[in-house]
């Protein structure tokens, strides 16, 4: 085939991204209540206000004295402020009262007593426990964390779209809610298809195992999804059709993706199943991930990838995990690129796109092709942590150049 015939990449990735930005109509992708103990990497469905103000009371920002500030305003070191000590007041200890002309004892976090209007921090005093010798003023409002001062009552705390990470989980625990309108998780379903693909962990004579399966079941989870089957099934037609339109009965999954079956063979169960049902099959200029499969069936999203391992996780990362992110609103649908320094030589290909397997090196800002270019090297794939985007036609390029990776450690 010419090349001339290829789909560019680009335009499979908007071909991709419509068909997962339609699956769930006007109403958009649809949302569940989780308990915040569940939310982690979760993406919120609405925006979540303050029920309360945090902090909820005012409290001490130093370990030090309570006091009124007028009281101490003339303090120095010269001529410090004598006052007698209250009660301590230890994280907490209940919100008390500070008696005009005394200081109390206070920890950080702890509550500010009515009538205190500042802290003086336990450095520029004696550190007295009956009386304390306070050697500087300290104007009123100091090392006092008001109620509200971070978050208010009823402020948006987290605007919809927001995802669950550590900082946004404390906040919400800090704030008492305890469960949380989120998108539901993408339900992929994934196919394995191939006569060759054994049942039997010990595979026979021309057997292999299911590394597909593993590896998309495994992506589709990493990118916020659940694979709620992973499945095979032999090279057959009427058998894999009838699997899938049982399995798309139940009418649970938004997105089916299958592997193997596309390319240009004898047996191509899945390019020789979908295609009369109205799924297109393409060439795309991208290597690996030539050949491409994607449409609707009973209103669920098809996507078809090629059945080399490695293209089928390349075609993966390129077509399907920014489209299925985006679709459930993930705030990060694509992985970040980064523009890095090769430390060796590399050419593209004439007529293709071409991702190459590496390894970035994020503190020196470089990045090391990772193993031969062809579709059958997963081991290294195993190794590596990034993908060299290389466009098609490309010059030669010469150790010291710079390209752009995909750095598939961050999400
Ligand atoms: N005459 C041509 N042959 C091929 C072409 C072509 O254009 N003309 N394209 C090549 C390219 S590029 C790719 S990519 C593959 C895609 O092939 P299929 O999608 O039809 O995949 P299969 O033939 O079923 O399998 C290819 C390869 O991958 C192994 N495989 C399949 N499924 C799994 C699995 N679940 N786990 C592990 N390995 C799997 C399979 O055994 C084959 O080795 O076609 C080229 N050929
Ligand atoms: O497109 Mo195939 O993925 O080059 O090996």
């Amino acid at each position: 085939m010419s090349t001339s015939a290829l789909r560019s990449v680009a335009e499979h990735q908007q071909h991709v991204a419509a068909l997962l930005a339609a699956r769930h109509g006007a109403g958009g992708w649809p949302s569940e209540i989780v308990a915040l103990a569940e939310a982690r990497d979760r993406v919120l469905a609405e925006p979540v206000r303050a029920p309360e103000p945090l902090p909820s009371f005012d409290n001490s920002a130093m370990d030090g004295y309570a006091v009124r500030a007028a009281e101490v305003a003339g303090a120095t070191a010269d001529d410090p402020t004598r006052l007698p000590v209250g009660e301590d007041i230890p994280a907490g200890a209940p919100v008390g009262e500070l008696a005009p002309g005394t200081a109390r004892r206070i920890m950080t976090g702890a509550p500010v007593p009515h009538g205190a209007d500042a802290v003086v921090e336990v450095e520029v005093t004696d550190g007295g426990t009956e009386t304390v010798e306070i050697r500087e003023g300290r104007a009123a409002g100091t090392f006092v964390r008001p109620a509200g001062s971070d978050v208010a009552v009823g402020q948006e705390v987290l605007a919809a779209g927001a995802l669950l990470g550590p900082a946004q989980l404390g906040v919400l625990t800090a704030l008492g809610v305890q469960d949380v309108v989120v998108r539901r998780r993408p339900r992929v379903l994934v196919v394995s298809t191939g006569s060759e693909l054994a049942a039997d962990p010990t595979p026979g004579s021309g057997q292999i195992r299911d590394a597909n399966g593993a590896l998309l079941a495994a992506a589709a989870e990493e990118a916020g999804g659940v694979a709620v089957r992973r499945l095979w099934v032999e090279d057959d037609v009427p058998t894999f059709l009838a699997l899938l339109d049982g399995e798309l009965a139940a009418g649970d999954v938004d997105l089916v993706l299958t592997s193997g079956g596309v390319s240009a063979g004898a047996y191509e169960v899945v390019k020789d199943g979908l295609g009369p049902r109205g799924v297109e099959f393409v060439k795309v200029a991208l290597q690996p991930g030539m050949p491409q499969g994607s449409g609707l069936i009973e209103q669920t999203p098809v996507i078809c990838l090629p059945g080399n391992p490695v293209s089928a996780l390349t075609s993966w990362e390129v077509f399907v995990r920014p489209a299925l992110r985006r679709a459930f609103g993930h705030p990060a649908p694509d992985r970040p690129v980064v523009r890095a320094t090769l430390t060796e030589p590399l050419t593209g290909l004439p007529g293709k796109r071409q991702l190459r397997r590496a390894r970035l090196d994020r503190a020196a800002g470089t990045v090391a092709p990772w193993g031969p270019a062809g579709s059958g090297f997963l081991g290294w794939f195993a190794g590596a942590d990034a993908l060299i985007d290389l466009p098609a036609g490309g010059a030669p390029l010469a150790a010291g150049d710079t390209v752009d990776a995909w750095d598939l450690m961050s999400r």
